[in-house]
């Protein structure tokens, strides 16, 4: 399905309004009570029945490194009663302490897989070094063994159905935040020393860095692209303003996704209830920045 997303729009509605909408929004738009540009209705059961006996392998990436051990447990036990339920899962976890990942009753078909990570000293790197961990990990891994991926934050719940309806070739997923803001109040990066520059009047959405995946190919090229960035940027003395998420929206601006989420797909707890919607399927829980980060 091709995007034209590079209008100047400069607003989500006017977009959503706009033909631009790409199909999954419509269903989002049903699903969630946005009443804006509803066209096409999908059938979540039917899409089941197309991808269930096609017996997929879907991989979630998770970090839960240094304090953040702490948020694997409701991460994994809500993920078993709504992520991709009836399918295989394979939940790859990164961490500094093997020892304490818990364990978590898992349906047939699915698995945890420990990878044993050394624990980096600021956040910002501990966030940003994911992209490079993905990388290696579809390398080593995960072109053998998995279909799609998704690359996820720890720091969060499932509540509600999450299933093959989300799967594409890419997939991006608009921020919690930023859903109803101009482009002009999106924090890309500005600097155009920094890789991940985006010039003004430039964008399409925000994308949340706590989300996105897509085909394991897909998601290859962007995690090696991202890594190559961020390591050109500290070869020049530069950090992009949002880290990873910077440069993963540099990345989504020039390669259009082929999904994207509404932010029902991962919301925040702090925004609390709005009435932009009926249902929250992942949402990132209230966590104490400066108990939990390491350099806060
Ligand atoms: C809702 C919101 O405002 N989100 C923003 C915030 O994300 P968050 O505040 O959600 O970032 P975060 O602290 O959750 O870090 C991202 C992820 O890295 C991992 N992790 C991080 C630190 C650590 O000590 N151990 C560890 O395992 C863990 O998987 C975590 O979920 O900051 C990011 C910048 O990086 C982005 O700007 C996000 O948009
Ligand atoms: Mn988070």
């Amino acid at each position: 399905m091709s995007l034209k997303l590079t209008s100047t729009k400069t607003n989500i509605y006017e977009i959503l309004k706009s033909n631009y909408i790409i199909l999954y929004f419509q269903v989002t738009l049903q699903t969630t009570g946005y009443n804006i540009g509803v066209r096409k209705t999908v059938d979540q059961k039917k899409l089941d029945a197309i991808y269930k006996p096609k017996n997929l392998t879907i991989a979630t990436t998770v970090f839960a490194i240094g304090k953040y051990i702490r948020f694997l447990h409701d991460f994994l036990e809500t993920a078993e009663k709504h992520f991709m339920v009836d399918f295989k899962v394979h939940y790859h976890i990164f961490t500094d302490k093997s020892h304490e990942v818990p364990s978590v009753n898992l349906a047939a078909g699915r698995k945890i897989f420990v990878h044993q990570v050394p624990k980096l000293n600021r956040w910002q790197d501990i966030s940003a070094s994911r992209m490079q961990m993905i990388q290696t990990i579809i390398e080593e891994q995960l072109h053998r063994e998995a279909d799609y991926i998704y690359c996820q934050d720890v720091d969060a719940k499932f509540h509600f159905r999450w299933g093959a309806e989300s799967l594409d070739r890419l997939v991006g997923q608009i921020h919690p935040w930023y859903y109803d803001l101009s482009r002009d109040q999106f924090t890309y990066e500005r600097r155009p020393e920094s890789t991940a520059y985006i010039p003004p009047g430039e964008g399409d959405f925000y994308y949340i860095g706590a989300m996105f995946g897509g085909t394991v190919d897909e998601v290859y090229k962007l995690v090696k692209r991202c890594h190559e960035n961020l390591e050109a940027d500290k070869a020049n003395g530069i950090e992009a303003v949002w880290q990873e998420e910077s440069h993963l929206n540099w990345y989504l601006l020039y390669n259009k996704p082929s999904k994207i989420l509404s932010p029902e797909y991962l919301w925040d707890d702090k925004r609390g209830k709005t009435n932009v919607q009926k249902v929250v399927r992942l949402s990132h829980v209230l966590k104490n920045y400066a108990e939990v980060r390491e350099n806060a």
